[in-house]
């Protein structure tokens, strides 16, 4: 991982593999290349479907491929699986032990990303528990996680007047729709479908990290 701080990490495009949108191990490491190459920052590696064996050997080469590219590699669920692969930091949800984040062994330098859904006590509680960055969501309908729980734009407004670590902003997000989260002050956005799921990942990936850039750049 590189020395930036947290807020410099945990920014701009933030993408997650899916295993039904990305089926064998070279189709996932070439669009984890192909959305590196066009300055995503953050991958954060979701397999909730290969065996433990396939995610370790995947887990190691999305991080090898973050290295390359200056970017870090997050792995979603489990601080086992971010351990035995040595990534950059670990994704946890509610039911993945965020709710217990200081009774966890995580070495002090990994990345920690907790969801909160629409919950600004649970983001509150997670800073003051360890947690790098907070993320909310869904903010649109998403394909890829039909039944996440809305979460409104009141509430990004509302973590960045509460919170000091990052803000990341998930589902159902593209290039056309991320506009309203950035001015409510979203740090980060996290996609799946509109990287993963295009058939062109190049183009997908340039699309929305150009579109990042454009749309704060009057930011700061
Ligand atoms: C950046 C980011 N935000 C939210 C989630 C969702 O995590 P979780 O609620 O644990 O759901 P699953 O991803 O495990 O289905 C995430 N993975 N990443
Ligand atoms: C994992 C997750 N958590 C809340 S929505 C979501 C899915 C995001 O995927 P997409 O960007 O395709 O809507
Ligand atoms: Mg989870």
């Amino acid at each position: 991982m590189n020395s930036d701080s947290i807020s410099d990490i945990i920014s701009g495009i933030y993408a997650i593999t899916d295993p039904n949108l990305l089926t064998s191990q070279t189709a996932l490491l070439d669009a984890v290349d192909a959305a590196l190459a066009q300055g995503v920052r953050v991958i954060q590696y979701r397999d909730k479907l290969a065996s433990s064996d396939q995610k370790l050997e995947r887990a190691k080469a999305i991080h090898r491929l973050c290295k390359r590219y200056q970017a870090v590699s997050i792995i979603n669920d489990s601080l086992e699986l971010m351990i035995a692969a040595d990534a950059d930091g670990v994704h946890l949800g509610q039911t993945d032990g965020a709710t217990a984040l200081t009774e966890l062994d995580i070495p002090k330098q990994k990345i920690i990303g907790v969801t909160c859904h629409d919950d600004i006590e649970l983001a509150i509680r997670a800073q003051q528990h360890g947690a790098s960055y907070a993320a909310f969501g869904r903010f649109y309908p998403s394909n890829t996680k039909p039944h996440a729980k809305p979460a409104k734009i009141e509430t990004l407004i509302e973590a960045k007047q509460e919170l000091s670590i990052p803000v990341v902003a998930i589902g159902g997000i593209n290039a056309h729709n991320m506009s309203p989260l950035l001015d409510a002050g979203a740090d980060c956005i996290a996609v799946i479908n509109a990287i993963f799921g295009q058939n062109d990942t190049q183009k997908a990936a340039n699309t929305l990290v150009s579109t990042f850039n454009r749309l704060t750049a009057g930011f700061n």
